[in-house]
């Protein structure tokens, strides 16, 4: 009896690996001798990197770099276990969670924290790197990056733009022939699991700029910023960013990634799946298990439990999610390949005590999956 245990982080309280110890105790406890293994995954958001590391036997390098504020934080980054890929989390550098709600402010925030990360990558001689963007504090349509990638970005005096969405405006000329030359040599993938375009009302600023204190005042300006920005590449580079599904990613990184690095946009979802070999593990599988905080609706759109479940489909694996908790409309998974759901909260409780007995919860629920599973069998 094989057992694939493949679960998400559940946010703010446990991470993928944490989920997946606490799932195989509570298997054990009904079917002591199955194997077990596990894979925590992520789609590309915080925890990816851990994900990544935890899979594949990795480690994580710390590597202070500069904060979306321009202060200096305490970054981090990941080699993969094949010693030859890196694995960025944007937000570790510019993250949203690094800025208080006080100081949001998009107009001013940069991604250059980002690039530095990137750059430490390629210092390690890595051969591959994977960027998840998302939950990031930036609307600087990637320039803070690009420019610690050595791009130049100018006015119209020659000047090196500042940090941040509202220096867009004075853009005039875009250079990349002093880019890094290793990323030449490199492979570069970007991990999103959002599709939006740059600019519009589905863009990078509308959707996903109130979220980092954009008033919508500021919201019109960082609109057509990445606009006039979008022109500039399009007019210096013949590149078309402006409708490309991705290039709305945080804050416009996509953009900047697609359009100035010619990097590969990917599900985050499934380049985790393809650097831990899922497919290969789950094809003589019994039962796959998957499962993230909160399984809804939203769960369909290219989250952790649906790509895991299209995988274990492919071979017509059985599929069941453990959630945090679940939401009414959460039955849509079912046509997406997760045969039955659980909620692991056992009784009525605040989302504070949810968290602290999170493991717990977890492995309750598991061994009665389990048992659940062998009366079925
Ligand atoms: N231990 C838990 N018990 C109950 N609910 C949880 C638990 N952990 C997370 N959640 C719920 O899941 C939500 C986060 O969902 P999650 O799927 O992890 O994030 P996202 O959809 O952003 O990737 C939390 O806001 C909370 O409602
Ligand atoms: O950083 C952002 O702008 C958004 C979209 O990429 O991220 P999240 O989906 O985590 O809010």
């Amino acid at each position: 009896m094989k057992i694939i245990i493949a679960p998400d982080s559940y946010k703010e309280s446990l991470t993928a690996m944490e989920v997946a110890t606490a799932i195989e105790t509570g298997f054990r406890q009904v079917m002591p001798t199955a194997e077990y293994i596990k894979l925590p995954m992520a789609d590309g958001g915080e925890g990816t990197v851990q994900s990544l590391i935890d899979a594949t036997n990795g480690t994580i390098i710390q590597h202070a770099v500069t904060g979306p504020l321009g202060e200096q934080v305490p970054g981090f980054f990941g080699i993969m276990g094949d010693g030859k890929t890196a694995v960025i989390e944007m937000a570790a550098a510019s993250g949203l969670h690094l800025v208080t709600p006080e100081q949001r402010n998009p107009l001013l925030t940069t991604s250059y924290g980002t690039g530095e990360l990137i750059l430490a990558a390629l210092d390690h001689g890595v051969e591959h790197i994977i960027v998840g963007i998302g939950g990031s504090a930036t609307n600087d349509g990637g320039i803070g990056m690009a420019q610690a990638l050595g791009v130049q970005l100018r006015d119209s005096n020659g000047q090196p733009l500042g940090f941040g969405g509202q220096a867009l405006a004075q853009l005039a000329t875009i250079d990349i022939s002093h880019i890094d030359p290793r990323l030449a040599t490199i492979k570069l993938e970007v991990a999103c699991d959002v599709d939006n375009p740059l600019c519009g009302p589905k863009g990078a600023s509308q959707v996903f700029g109130p979220q980092k204190g954009a008033t919508p005042a500021m919201v019109v300006e960082l609109d057509k910023n990445l606009a006039h920005y979008a022109a500039i590449m399009h007019r210096d580079l013949a590149i078309d960013v402006k409708h490309m599904a991705g290039a709305g990613a945080a804050g416009g990184m996509g953009a900047a990634l697609l359009g100035l690095f010619n990097a590969q946009l990917r599900s985050g979802i499934e380049i985790v799946i393809d650097a831990v070999n899922l497919e290969t593990i789950v094809k003589d599988a019994d039962l796959v298990i998957t499962g993230e905080g909160r399984i809804d609706s939203q769960t369909i759109h290219g989250k952790t439990p649906i790509g895991v479940a299209r995988t274990a489909k492919k071979f017509n694996k059985p599929v069941i999610g453990i959630a945090g908790c679940l939401s009414q409309d959460c039955g849509v998974v079912h046509q997406h390949g997760i045969d039955a759901v659980f909620s692991i909260v056992p009784a009525a409780m605040n989302l504070e005590q949810a968290f602290k007995d999170a493991a717990i919860n977890v492995e309750l629920t598991a061994r009665n999956v389990a048992a659940m599973y062998c009366l079925g069998r």
